[in-house]
């Protein structure tokens, strides 16, 4: 059995759901489908899921939802208009979209969260019902029926160990079935979303829960591509990469799989297939526990990612302090703040935290707290900085690699802030500010494409 996920740009328009139903015919072990929210038709458009968070702000800030309603749900219409669908799916869409306006929820960022994931909600359901009419055995069933359960709350959510003894329990019905991706319940009824981009997420917790033997990942290009093709034009294309290197890559900037959405089907070994809706022979990109590294490139891929902060620290005899380390993350951890990377020397350190979990008092706070309890002799916040990661599993196989890429940097003006080497045996990571992302990475790339690096 396969499960299959398509993204939103797959689910924007009636032609391009006629695209999926086609691939959903073409190999019957496909069962188990997961969609996102109908997604950009066009450069310029809006997803479904941003107008929705438009709708929560809309609803929170008391202003007349109905003008935005009707915008959202003329998406399902000119789908269900394309396949002359005798039932009328929106009318019910609308009905319940409704009904959620006039509901109570537990904060603002639950609210959010419920609408937001009506996207997917209402898609899922618009496409059995498209599949159905089709001819093709299909049903909707919600994540509650399948028994996902989620922790924790809206922006740190995590899959509950609950879920897969649930999911093991999960009977198949006589028919196709359409999950909706992204969001989930808690334990108190109370819908959950993954983060951004996380249909992915939903796809995974499903293989491994159901055993799935391939989980397809249906996008709009037809290979991960070695650079992010906004940043590097015409990069090479991946046969194979590892979980680990596609964790790096996704982390640090390759959107076109959710970096969280690894973990569920690497406790599995499932392998992830990335195709393309509009290509689907294109045998794509296999995302598979090992590869063969003597035929491949020592650079597999070079990924980044902007909107960091690094907190640079400078103390004579650091690494004979006992606890040092232990106070700073506390100091974080009252915060409520995580960090990303913290390269350390014998005097120095520095640590790398995503400029998201910052606020401007937060950051001035914890810098007077590091002040007061550490007493640095000096102490800088290096703001605006971008994370270029450099990933492949034969990357320290090459010895002279990372001289090879210190020079092309140079050689480009990019001046890194921070390199961290040895951290990890696949990847190299450099900070550089945000405004020297794309030619460090172009810088980099150049390398691995021209001399097979
Ligand atoms: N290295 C990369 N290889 C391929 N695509 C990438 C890469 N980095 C970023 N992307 C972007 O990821 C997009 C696909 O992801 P996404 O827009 O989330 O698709 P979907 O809506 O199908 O989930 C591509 O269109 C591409 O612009
Ligand atoms: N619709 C959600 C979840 C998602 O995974 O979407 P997509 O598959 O289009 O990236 C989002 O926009 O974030």
């Amino acid at each position: 059995m396969k499960v299959i996920k398509f993204g939103g740009s797959s689910l924007a328009t009636g032609a391009q759901l006629e695209k999926v139903s086609r691939i959903i015919q073409a190999d019957a072990q496909r069962r188990v489908i997961v969609v996102s929210a109908p997604g950009k038709r066009h450069a310029g458009d809006t997803k479904v899921t941003d107008l929705l968070k438009e709708l929560a702000d809309a609803v929170l800030s008391r202003q007349d939802p109905l003008p935005l309603i009707d915008v959202i749900l003329a998406r399902y219409s000119e789908i269900q208009t394309h396949f002359a669908l005798a039932e009328d799916v929106v009318a019910k869409l609308r009905a319940h979209l409704i009904s959620l306006t006039q509901q109570t929820y537990s904060s603002a960022a639950y609210l959010r969260d419920a609408f937001m994931a009506q996207g997917e909600h209402m898609n899922a359901q618009l496409v059995a019902a498209v599949l159905k009419a089709q001819g093709l055995p299909a049903c909707f069933v919600s994540p509650q029926t399948l028994g996902i359960v989620l922790a924790g709350q809206p922006g740190h959510v995590q899959v509950d160990p609950q879920t897969y003894r649930n999911l093991a329990q999960f009977t198949f019905p006589d028919a196709d079935i359409v999950v909706p991706g992204f969001y989930a319940f808690d334990a108190q009824q109370r819908i959950v979303t993954f983060p951004r981009g996380g249909s992915d997420i939903t796809g995974s917790i499903l293989a491994r829960g159901l055993h799935a033997d391939l989980y397809e990942n249906f996008t709009d290009v037809s290979w991960v591509y070695a650079a992010d093709p906004h940043l590097v034009k015409g990069p090479r294309a991946i046969n194979t990469v590892t979980y680990r290197e596609m964790r790096e890559l996704a982390y640090a900037g390759f959107s076109v799989f959710n970096d969280e959405a690894l973990i569920p089907v690497i406790e599995a070994n499932i392998c992830v297939n990335i195709k393309n809706t509009n290509d689907p022979t294109a045998p794509g990109t296999l995302i598979s526990p090992t590869k063969n590294v003597k035929h491949h490139h020592h650079i597999t891929g070079v990924a980044a990612k902007k909107d960091f902060t690094a907190l640079y620290l400078h103390r004579y005899l650091i690494n004979a302090q006992v606890g040092f380390t232990l106070k700073l993350l506390q100091i974080l951890s009252n915060y409520g703040v995580p960090y990303e990377h913290m390269p350390s020397g014998i005097d120095d350190l520095t640590v790398i935290i995503d400029k998201h979990e910052l606020t401007a008092a937060k950051q001035q706070a914890i810098t007077e707290e590091v002040q007061a309890q550490i007493q640095p002799d000096t102490l800088e916040c290096l703001d605006d900085l971008a994370i270029v990661m450099v990933v492949g599993e034969g990357l320290y196989a090459s010895i002279d690699l990372v001289p090879r890429i210190m020079v092309a940097l140079a050689d480009a003006g990019v001046t890194p802030a921070v390199i961290n080497q040895g951290a990890s045996r696949i990847s190299l990571m450099l900070a550089v500010p945000n405004a020297q992302a794309q030619a460090a990475v172009q810088a980099i790339y150049g390398l691995s494409s021209n001399h097979h690096a």
